[in-house]
């Protein structure tokens, strides 16, 4: 299986209309990926607070029509990263979306963990509150946004609802990318799943962003990483070696905790 990841320059000095025509083209150019993936918030930049509210907009909004047009003109499995979606009533969600090759929503996940503490984020964004998984011919992919990677538990429900890749959309900063890259080897280590987190380059509201999304396979490796500038990262990944590492190191049977019947 081939898997993109566009690791996106958000640049304040881009309007957002030029950012997503200048992104869908870049999707269209993908005819040879299965999967494509996009950052989080890329839009309109992940610290960027206040434009969350003035960008935001409903599921079937202009990211959603740019979006699914190119998912269909490139025939590809789209992560379109994430969006500020306005619901009924005024409230904001993380919601990311995911195309099928022929264009149709295939699925869309509210993030669970909002980054802020007690600012940003945290306070101008609802907290989703369900797993989401998606199934592709080759693999189920579960879904999961930025802060999202510091809570094994949520990669752990994905693994128990079937996920064998694991997509992280992101705006990670430059300021913690030991975390980042840390994190996303421990989720592959401990799930035995393919870790692919895409995150963002540049710099928005002053925020430094880390770039360097990665790709790391069951055991830990990491198969492929970006720079620190906006980049096309191309992998080719093998899903069945999920089914094959759990089964000659089976850790995830030994679990004792959090399981409704213990294994062994
Ligand atoms: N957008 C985010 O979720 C940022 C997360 C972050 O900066 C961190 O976990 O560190």
């Amino acid at each position: 299986m081939r898997a993109s990841l566009l690791q996106i320059d958000v640049d304040e000095a881009e309007s957002v209309d030029a950012r997503r025509q200048r992104v869908a083209s870049l999707v269209r150019r993908q005819t040879a990926s299965d999967l494509v993936i996009l950052p989080e918030l890329w839009t309109t930049g992940a610290f960027a607070y206040e434009s969350f509210g003035t960008e935001a907009e409903s599921l079937d909004g202009p990211t959603y029509e740019v979006m699914a047009k190119a998912a269909s003109d490139a025939g590809v499995w789209l992560h379109a990263g994430s969006i500020p979606e306005r619901v009924t009533g005024g409230g904001l969600y993380n919601t990311s979306l995911v195309f099928s090759p022929s264009g149709d929503l295939a699925a869309t996940y509210r993030k669970i963990h909002r980054f802020g503490f007690d600012k940003g984020e945290a306070v101008l964004m609802g907290a989703g509150s369900e797993l989401v998984t998606v199934r592709l011919p080759e693999t189920t992919v579960g879904l999961a946004t930025c802060y999202d990677l510091r809570f094994p538990e949520l990669f752990r429900g994905l693994v128990d609802a079937g996920a064998e890749t694991l997509v992280v959309s992101a705006g990670w900063p430059e300021r913690r990318r030991s975390h980042w890259t840390l994190l996303a080897q421990a989720r592959a280590v401990e799930d035995q799943a393919y870790v692919l987190a895409c995150g963002t380059a540049g710099a928005h509201a002053g925020v430094p962003q880390a770039g360097h999304s990665i790709v790391v396979n069951p055991w830990g490796e990491v198969l492929a990483e970006a720079g620190g500038g906006e980049e096309v990262l191309t992998v080719e990944f093998d899903p069945s070696k999920v089914g094959a590492t759990r089964e000659q190191f089976p850790a995830l049977k030994d679990r004792l905790l959090g399981v409704a019947t213990p294994r062994r």
